[in-house]
């Protein structure tokens, strides 16, 4: 469910290891253009889709002739999908999702969201880590967390979603954990590239995922997350990934704001979704709820809903009270 860069990339893994896959997508006008050329030219042009590989538009036909729903639209649209889905689901469905984020305004988990709309009955996973579609759809290898509700689903998605020569999926059973990472390092890669915008160099880069990385550990132990997990594929790998690499939107995202573009003009010369900007606001929201320091996050807030300036929310970093590391 999504026909963006992600939804198709991983529409695109699955078809390719030879799981019959439908992609839905909203907008009728591309998904006919997909049928018609075998390929997604808006988001991953070159990329001819392989025989398993059918689209429609047609939410009620691809959900009846479906077993498990794989989720893929960004957080913001993550409630609506739910609602959309939920009159369609039949007993045997099961729901996962790669939307990275949490609920907007409210800060919550996409879990608590994806149960308050479905209920308790259907079996609930989710999909996070470093996995930039267009390395994926170009068969480059990459490793992935899966977390479940429920183990059989877990090994059965994991099993459809594997590929001995490119793509390891690792189950984790920490589901708060695996869905946090995916949210807070789209706003610690905002960060880090806000702060390579403004020329500040490796070392400060480094100390940004570094420390970035304290503050999600921080939020998660505090949630009742293992620590362990924020070294794993969901916390550490996909935040060094997107910090570091300029396929990351949010990192560019950073770099445009740290050249003096101003929000609006950075999102739209991106011209796909950023999520960071509204994760931003969600961890926010959530950290203050659960009363956790996140002052990365909080300084990142300030710039982007507060007009900060930057170099003003680096010093005020950097001039904090000296404390122990941890
Ligand atoms: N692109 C990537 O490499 C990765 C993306 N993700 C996550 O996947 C999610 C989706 O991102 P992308 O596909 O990259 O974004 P994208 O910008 O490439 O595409 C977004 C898609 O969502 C659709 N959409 C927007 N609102 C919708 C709604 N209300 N209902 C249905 N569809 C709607 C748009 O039509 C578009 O097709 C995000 O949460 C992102 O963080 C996660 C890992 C990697
Ligand atoms: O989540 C991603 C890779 O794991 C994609 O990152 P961006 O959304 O920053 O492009």
């Amino acid at each position: 469910m999504g026909a963006g860069s992600y939804g198709t990339a991983l529409a695109f893994c699955l078809a390719r290891n030879g799981k019959p896959t439908l992609l839905w997508g909203r907008d009728e006008k591309h998904i006919q253009a997909l049928a018609e050329s075998r390929e997604n030219a808006r988001y991953l042009p070159g990329a001819t889709f392989p025989d398993a590989l059918q689209v429609d538009a047609d939410l009620e036909s691809v959900v009846a002739a479906s077993v498990d729903i794989l989720v893929v639209v960004p957080s913001h649209a993550f409630a609506a999908m739910l609602t959309s889905l939920k009159p369609l689901l039949k007993p045997h469905h099961r729901v996962i999702w790669a939307t990275k984020g949490l609920e907007p305004k409210t800060g919550r988990l996409l879990r608590e969201v994806a149960e308050e709309i479905l209920g308790l009955d259907y079996p609930l996973a989710v999909l996070s880590g470093p996995t930039f579609a267009k390395e994926m759809v170009a068969g480059l290898p990459t490793a992935i967390s899966l977390s479940s509700t429920d183990d059989t689903f877990a090994d059965e998605f994991s099993a459809k979603l594997h590929c001995a020569k490119s793509f390891r999926v690792y189950k984790n059973s920490d589901f708060t954990g695996v869905q946090l990472g995916g949210a807070v390092k789209n706003v610690i890669a905002i960060g880090a590239g806000l702060a390579d915008g403004l020329g500040f160099g490796a070392n400060a880069r480094t100390a940004l995922i570094t420390r970035g990385l304290a503050e999600l550990t921080r939020l998660g132990v505090k949630l009742g997350s293992n620590p362990e997990t924020f070294m794993g594929m969901a916390g550490l790998g996909d935040l060094v990934l997107t910090c570091t690499d300029n396929q990351s939107r949010n990192r560019r995202f950073g770099l445009a704001l740290g050249q003096g573009k101003s929000v609006d003009v950075a999102i739209e010369e991106i011209g796909q979704v950023v999520e960071g900007y509204r994760n931003t606001e969600e961890v926010h929201i959530l950290s203050n709820k659960v009363g956790v320091e996140m002052p990365i996050c909080e300084q990142i807030y300030a710039v982007l809903y507060h007009d900060k300036n930057p170099k003003e929310a680096a010093l005020a970093l950097l001039g904090r009270d000296l404390r122990t590391e941890g």
